[in-house]
């Protein structure tokens, strides 16, 4: 079985990516999903957390905005959450592999690839990537989005050109729907031959 990672900046276009992946019948693990589960209604990491960070949830699990408001503005704090939910991520990608066991191509689509450093146990990465301007206009045309939002998230993530300059496969989103899924599928046949 092949493993490859997906990933980009916000606004990239990688959900859309990750859905035509599954259209083409490729199994997708998404780790935002997961920790959304994990921390949501009755989701098994609530009482840890709550334990850890007091006050930050409810009967509807974690209360976003309270947690990110405690936890992005301190690295220390932050660390901790990480190791809260990083090992229950790591455990639900397990069973994810063995139930596609017999699958030639998964993938794992996440955010923070480089980031966090999570590139071991991949074959290859791709990338999603757009032009600035492009990726501007997407993200300030979501709801609630603002300029300073928006480039508070973009100063914490690694920037576009170093991400395309590591990744093994780039997705150019700034073109047709029709032309970046003509690029996945290609990816796709490539990784599904490859020995
Ligand atoms: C603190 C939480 C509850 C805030 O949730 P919220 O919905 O408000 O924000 P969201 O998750 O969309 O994140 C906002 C921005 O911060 C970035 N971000 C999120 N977690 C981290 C992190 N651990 N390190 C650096 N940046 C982060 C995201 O990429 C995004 O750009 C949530 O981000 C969380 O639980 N984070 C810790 C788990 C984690 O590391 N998740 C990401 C990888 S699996
Ligand atoms: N060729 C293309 N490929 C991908 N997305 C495109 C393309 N053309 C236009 N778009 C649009 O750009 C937007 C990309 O949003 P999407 O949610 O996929 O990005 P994302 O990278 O997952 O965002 P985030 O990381 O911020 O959650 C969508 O509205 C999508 O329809």
């Amino acid at each position: 079985m092949k493993i490859l990672g997906l990933t980009g900046s916000i606004g990239m276009g990688k959900s859309t990516v990750a859905q035509m992946l599954r259209d083409l019948d490729v199994p997708v693990f998404d780790a935002d999903a997961a920790v959304h589960e994990l921390e949501g209604p009755r989701g098994a990491l609530v009482p840890l957390i709550e334990a850890a960070f007091p006050g930050t949830t409810n009967e509807s699990g974690v209360v976003r905005p309270l947690l990110g408001a405690v936890v992005f503005q301190d690295k220390d704090k932050l660390a901790t959450l990480e190791r809260i939910v990083h090992p229950a991520v790591a455990a639900m990608r397990g069973d994810f592999l063995r139930d596609n066991a017999e699958t030639p191509l998964v993938v794992f689509d996440i955010p923070l690839l480089y980031e966090k450093g999570s590139e071991k146990g991949l074959d290859a990465v791709a990338v999603v990537s757009a032009p600035a301007e492009e990726q501007r206009r997407r993200v300030l045309s979501r709801p609630g989005m603002t300029v300073e939002k928006f480039e508070q998230i973009l100063a914490l993530q690694v920037p576009d050109a170093e991400k395309c300059a590591r990744a093994d496969f780039i997705i150019d989103t700034g073109l047709t729907l029709d032309a970046t899924r003509e690029q996945v599928a290609g990816i796709v046949r490539a990784l599904r031959r490859a020995e």
